[in-house]
């Protein structure tokens, strides 16, 4: 029991640490910025947001586009965003008959219009289908925002911001991850709307 104890304690004290050490990185914080003001352009004039990764990823993918088609904080109108991670007809056909390696960059290559956002999530940076989506998405004039760990990996090379994650373990990059995605919510819901977190009765 104690054990037990000494590592749950642990854990979080290292998420914790990993989410104190961003909020003093003026790089990482701009990084966030610029994304958000990325993600809020685009809404505006009329673009979507299309994410995905893979394993946790994925359900980070599908967890930020759905406060986003759904809502954060505020009632509001719904927004456009779709994560590429939720079609198993389509990621196992284009794996069957593609390969794994193809299952994002064929449905960006179908989804994404100039002006959209891709949001391409890696803990590694170096998952082959999450790279080649982002740049069929940067083939077809979408903006790119990368969410990766400290080693960036070639998820940043294929990024217009690149936001990196203090840490090299995964679950704790994810863990940082989500808190990024709800920020960007809320800088959306902000901008776009006036809206103030806590608005949801
Ligand atoms: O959630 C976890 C581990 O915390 C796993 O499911 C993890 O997401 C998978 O191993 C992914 O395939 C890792 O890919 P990536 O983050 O390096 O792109
Ligand atoms: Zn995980």
């Amino acid at each position: 029991m104690e054990d037990l104890i000494d590592r749950i304690s642990a854990a979080l004290r290292e998420s914790a640490s990993v989410k104190e050490e961003m909020a003093r990185d003026p790089e990482l914080l701009a990084a966030v910025a610029r994304a958000g003001e990325m993600v809020v352009r685009s809404l505006r004039s009329g673009g979507k947001l299309v994410l995905f990764g893979n394993g946790g990823s994925a359900a980070d993918a599908q967890h930020i586009a759905c406060e986003l088609v759904g809502r954060y904080m505020i009632e509001r109108e719904a927004l456009p965003a779709i994560a590429l991670t939720t079609n198993t007809s389509c990621l196992t056909a284009i794996g069957n008959d593609y390969s794994f390696d193809e299952v994002f960059a064929r449905q960006v290559r179908a989804l994404v219009r100039p002006g959209d956002v891709a949001v391409g999530i890696s803990t590694s940076g170096r998952s082959r289908n999450v790279i080649l989506g982002m740049r069929a998405a940067r083939e077809l004039g979408a903006g790119t925002i990368g969410l990766t760990g400290a080693g960036g990996g070639e998820l940043c090379s294929v990024s217009d911001v690149c936001i990196r994650v203090p840490s090299k373990l995964t679950p704790r990059i994810q863990e940082a991850h989500i808190a990024i995605g709800h920020i960007i919510s809320e800088i959306v819901e902000v901008e776009l709307f006036g809206g103030e977190a806590g608005g949801v009765p």
